[in-house]
């Protein structure tokens, strides 16, 4: 069944027609002619784009699209040759990610080797914002910190606990399974009490039996009032929990819209079709007899 969340978030976007660059009733996020070149290819060539407050919106596109390097842009990770972005009605374009976390804005991280050696509740802690110790004058008084300490520790367990990781905080992060990390990156998020969530691919590896979860989870964070955009591949994850979706080939939003709609979209399918020809697109969108005429047809010129 629906949730409040999920249907205002609907509602708002409802009477949004799907052109590309179209204004959001509340955008949280707008991004203005963003380029990012590696030598002389075009990685990132972005005109407008907005996304909506405490909506999940999927950023999907073939490999090489250009997804990550729009995401490393927009949190602080790459450097654009171009553009302008602003969170939250305020310019971020140009900020460390340090910068735009503190803004509201996170994105969770795949486990590095390193990470994978601690614990997880080490992980979890790692991740908690201005530690005093960091700040010399408090860094002199010890109380301070472990206060701050004790603190964090107690935020640490009760995100743990609400992803089913609690009894594992004593565990190396690497020795948990695919879909248990995928939960700690977005438990490492949370530390920071974010506005926006950025997830990169949160269903890649994961355990099909742990998808539905993982899922659900996704729409607790929208459901609690937190924006979240997430890259993704499994198209039946983008379709089922998204409220709207924007579509990337070639470093350029080519679509964007409801998940029902612009997944039939023909843009979106020769987005699919010209990079990989075995993509479901979830569901029933390339199942129609034309598209599996077309997809014969361009099997046989192989
Ligand atoms: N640091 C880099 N140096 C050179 N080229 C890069 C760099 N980072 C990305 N690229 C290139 O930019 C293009 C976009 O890559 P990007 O990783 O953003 O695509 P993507 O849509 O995230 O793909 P995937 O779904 O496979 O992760 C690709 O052609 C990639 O090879």
């Amino acid at each position: 069944m629906a949730t409040d969340a999920s249907t205002t978030a609907a509602t708002a976007l409802a009477p949004v027609d799907g052109t590309v660059g179209v204004a959001k009733p509340d955008p949280i996020l707008v991004v203005d002619g963003v380029q990012r070149r590696f030598g002389g290819m075009t990685a990132v060539d972005v005109d407008h784009l907005e996304v909506q407050r405490g909506a999940i919106t999927a950023l999907i596109g073939p490999n090489g699209a250009g997804k990550t390097t729009l995401f490393n842009l927009i949190t602080g990770f790459d450097q654009a040759n171009h553009g302008t972005w602003s969170f939250d009605g305020k310019s971020i374009a140009g900020k460390s990610g340090a910068a735009v976390a503190r803004s509201g804005m996170v994105r969770t991280f795949q486990l590095t080797k390193a990470l994978s050696r601690l614990t997880v509740l080490q992980n979890m802690l790692l991740a908690t914002p201005n530690h005093p110790g960091e700040r010399f004058w408090l860094s002199w008084l010890p109380f301070t910190w472990r206060a701050h300490e004790r603190a964090a520790e107690v935020k640490a367990l009760e995100i743990l606990e609400r992803f089913k990781l609690v009894e594992k905080k004593d565990d190396f992060a690497g020795s948990l399974s695919g879909g248990q990390r995928k939960l700690l990156e977005m438990a490492r998020a949370l530390m920071t009490d974010p506005t926006m969530i950025m997830l990169d691919e949160p269903m890649a590896g994961v355990n099909p039996a742990l998808v539905q979860s993982l899922l659900g989870h996704v729409q607790a964070l929208r459901d609690e009032g937190m924006t979240v955009l997430f890259v993704e591949h499994d198209m039946h994850a983008v379709r089922h929990i998204s409220d709207w979706v924007v579509v990337m080939a070639e470093g350029r939003v080519v679509a964007e819209g409801p998940p029902t709609t612009v997944m039939q979209d023909q843009a979106v399918v020769d987005a699919y079709l010209g990079a990989h020809h075995d993509t479901d697109l979830g569901d029933d969108s390339l199942l129609d007899t034309a598209m599996l005429a077309r997809l014969e047809l361009e099997e046989e010129k192989r």
